[in-house]
């Protein structure tokens, strides 16, 4: 065929080049996936639509080997392939789940298979899925505690909590742990250790699917809805997705459709939820770049220092907020400040001869221009003030956490897409000033 030299020519060749920026590597030849594979198909699933590979921005993913279109079945797993705490009762841990009083959790189940699987090294039978997990997370549980400070509110409680759990999770499972001592040669003290729980708890934690079992006696009364999925558990996220996913009864296996077409070599993506990227961070370890539903929140103590002490009905204004769970989930977003905090903005601005509508200001009604204004001005100056924050501690990020690369790159990732939301949300407040007769 004949090659354009013409202007045409040379778009379409850029194009090209980007799409093939934008396309994965291909690593379905690696050992490790060539044995997943074989492991696979041994319990009955065999796949053509997609294939491993290493993606720019988002790391290892699958890649589609054909083009798919919307409504599309992009994998079905069959229930054999699927680690559940029914596949741990079924293991020679059952016996002693079964005996251990108090009852222990599915999770903890899933968590102690996956260390006594991971010890078991070439005997498991689960090895060719424990080679392809990844060796370390990034969750906020595993990330260094100088970092988890300069996470913005309200995650840096969240992160404090996460790991605190684990902490006590493993604090309170050494007894079982010791109980499962006859299955080893080496001691359980060793096996069961505090990172090999850390490792278990987020491999459950971030690739996990949702499916509901029926509560069994020998586990304690939290949800059984855990399933590992090998190779499934490859699909990233993207946010702007659409999939269907469900356990199919019929033909025992886990399915899942797209209604979001993907050409041939792009990445096959799955959306694990309209998650903001706090909650991105907090339970799968990573942060989406332009995510649609991320925001940024303002604290309380952050909202209340814009209101004066003296203003005689602010105890009042901040009980109200309370009653009405109007000072938690006040928000930036990408279409500037949120109707909640704009509410709370307008409630703590009401004038003494006000403050009688508090009720209807709630509602959403307008009390006075005034109001309106002084709500809008202090979400202004809120939002600068978050500018500042985050600039602050992007700068602290750049300068002496050399030795921490990944994590800082992920909290810094967070911190400049909260960045642009505020920088978007200060450019509505201020065209909403303008706009003004
Ligand atoms: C179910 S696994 C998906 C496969 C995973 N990338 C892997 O290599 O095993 C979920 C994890 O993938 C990563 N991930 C998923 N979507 C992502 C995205 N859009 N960008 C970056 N990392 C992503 C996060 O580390 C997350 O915890």
């Amino acid at each position: 065929m004949k090659k354009s030299n013409g202007r045409t020519g040379r778009k379409r060749r850029r194009r090209k080049r980007l799409e093939g920026f934008m396309d994965g590597v291909n690593c379905s030849h690696q050992l490790e996936y060539i044995e997943l594979k074989k492991w696979l198909k041994e319990r009955g699933f065999e796949d053509s639509n997609l294939r491993p590979a290493e993606f720019w921005g988002t790391g290892r993913g699958l890649m589609a080997t054909k083009a798919l279109r919307a409504g599309d079945l992009i994998i079905s797993l069959p229930e054999k392939c699927l680690l559940t705490a029914g596949t741990v009762l079924s293991s020679c841990l059952g016996g002693y789940i079964g005996k251990w009083k108090p009852p222990v959790s599915p999770l903890l189940a899933l968590c102690t298979f996956l260390i006594a699987e991971k010890h078991a090294g070439e005997k498991s039978p689960w090895k060719p899925y424990l080679d392809v997990l990844p060796k370390t997370y990034t969750c906020p549980a595993c990330l260094d505690p100088d970092l988890l400070i300069l996470l913005p509110e309200p995650l840096k409680k969240k992160a404090q909590e996460q790991r605190m759990m684990i902490h006590e999770l493993f604090v309170s499972s050494k007894a079982f742990f010791s109980s499962l001592q006859p299955l080893f040669a080496e001691n359980t003290g060793i096996i069961f250790n505090y990172s090999a729980l850390e490792w278990a708890w987020c491999t459950v934690n971030t690739r996990t699917i949702y499916m509901k079992h029926p509560q069994r006696e020998c586990f304690s009364l939290e949800p059984d809805v855990y399933a590992l999925a090998p190779y499934l558990d490859l699909l990233n996220h993207n946010p702007n997705v659409q999939v269907k996913a469900a356990f199919n009864e019929q033909t025992r296996s886990y399915d899942i459709w797209t209604n979001s077409p993907c050409k041939k070599h792009q990445e096959v993506f799955i959306c694990y939820g309209p998650h903001d990227n706090q909650r991105l961070l907090l339970e799968y370890g990573f942060v989406a770049m332009d995510n649609p539903h991320s925001s940024v929140y303002v604290s309380p103590d952050t909202l209340l220092k814009y209101f004066s002490p003296l203003d005689k009905q602010r105890k009042a204004k901040v009980s109200i907020l309370k009653d009405h769970d109007f000072l938690e989930n006040l928000t930036f977003g990408w279409d500037g400040p949120s109707w909640r905090l704009l509410t709370a903005l307008k409630v703590l601005s009401l004038g003494a001869d006000e403050f009688a509508c508090w009720r209807r200001t709630l509602l959403g009604d307008v009390i006075s221009a005034s109001n309106e204004q002084q709500a809008l001005d202090t979400a202004a100056k809120i939002c600068h003030f978050l500018i500042e924050e985050t600039q602050h501690v992007l700068l602290q990020l750049k300068r002496d956490k050399e030795n921490l690369k990944t994590h800082v790159a992920l909290v810094e990732m967070l911190r400049s897409e909260d960045l642009r939301i505020l920088q978007k949300s200060a450019e509505i407040l201020c065209n909403l000033n303008l706009a003004k007769p």
